[in-house]
């Protein structure tokens, strides 16, 4: 069997030319454009790209981008004052802090303190609980993208068994929740699961978010499964996933490559909820349905 090769880079630009149609409706009715602020601190190289990336994003699809650069030195209360600010900002309709923050910044202290109303990374706890309850919220970029791209692939998720590898709270977690509301039966495996290749070996979908290179083999894959690799691991040979690429193409029915897959999906969402944070925050309706 050769797997169909989920093109999430397809789907992450038809994405935003929707947003982008919607954005315009926004401004017609709102009288101004949506809002993003993206906070980077320090230097490292790939968290430079992808605030880069988020800004071009932003400004094609007809929102405003405020980009705020910090030194790596940044003391916690400086940051903490910007986060303060943005918070009142009535421009700012979505604040997002480019993780991972340098090791003298703690990262929940920062997360927490983004108003909730604005926390389009949907990390805050508040936005946490929303989804674990089943209600409105912000939900995180990178799983609502996988979740997207599974309903495209498969249409209903209901009663599928979907094993999702990694329980970090930006993906694992909310990742098993949002399948959790699709009516899949949910498994949440980590690196002290034990036999994970049998856990595996019974899913309908693999969810790969455990940041190992390669980690998940074609053998542990079910004859037809679907599987979303979030995992980007930088090594000697290139960019690689959690998923042994070409073992498990081979007996997967779809799969997402690294790169193309998951990843330019997390910015697309990302632009989706700045719109729908605007939307909440003028009263002017949104079609997330659309979206
Ligand atoms: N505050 C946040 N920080 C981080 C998030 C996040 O959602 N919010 N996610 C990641 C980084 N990220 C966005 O911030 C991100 C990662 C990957 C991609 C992407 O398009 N990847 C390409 C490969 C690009 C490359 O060569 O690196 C792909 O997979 O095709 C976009 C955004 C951590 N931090």
């Amino acid at each position: 069997m050769s797997a169909n090769i989920i093109d999430g880079k397809a789907f992450a630009l038809s994405l935003r030319e929707r947003i982008a149609a919607q954005v315009a409706d926004f401004v017609a009715a709102a009288g101004r454009k949506p809002g993003l602020a993206v906070v980077l601190v320090g230097e490292d190289p790939a968290s430079a790209v992808y605030v880069r990336s988020k800004g071009k994003a932003t400004v094609a699809a007809g929102m405003t981008s405020f980009e705020h650069r910090l030194p790596a030195d940044v003391a916690l209360d400086d940051l903490l004052a910007l986060v303060d600010t943005l918070n009142v900002d009535p421009a700012v309709d979505g604040i997002l802090v480019q993780l991972p923050l340098p090791g003298h910044l703690d990262e929940l202290a920062v997360t927490t303190r983004i108003d909730p109303d604005k926390d389009v990374d949907g990390f805050h706890p508040v936005n946490a609980g929303w989804l674990a309850t089943g209600l409105e919220g912000f939900v995180p970029c990178t799983p609502l993208g996988c979740v997207m791209l599974l309903k495209d692939q498969l249409g209903d998720l209901t009663g599928l068994d979907a094993v999702v590898i990694g329980r970090s709270n930006i993906v694992g977690k909310p990742m098993a929740q949002l399948l959790l509301k699709e009516s899949c039966t949910v498994t949440i495996a980590h690196s002290r699961t034990r036999d994970l290749s049998s856990v595996v070996k019974r899913a309908d979908i693999v969810v790969a978010a455990v940041g190992r290179p390669e980690m998940v083999k074609g053998e542990w894959i079910k004859p037809g499964a679907t599987v979303i690799d979030v995992g980007i691991n930088r090594t000697a040979t290139g960019l690689v996933g959690d998923v042994d690429f070409a073992g498990a193409a081979s007996v997967a029915g779809a799969i997402t490559p690294v790169p193309g897959g998951v990843g330019p999906m997390t910015i697309a969402v990302l632009l989706r909820n700045t719109l729908v944070s605007a939307g909440r925050r003028e009263g002017v309706a949104i079609n997330e349905v659309a979206l």
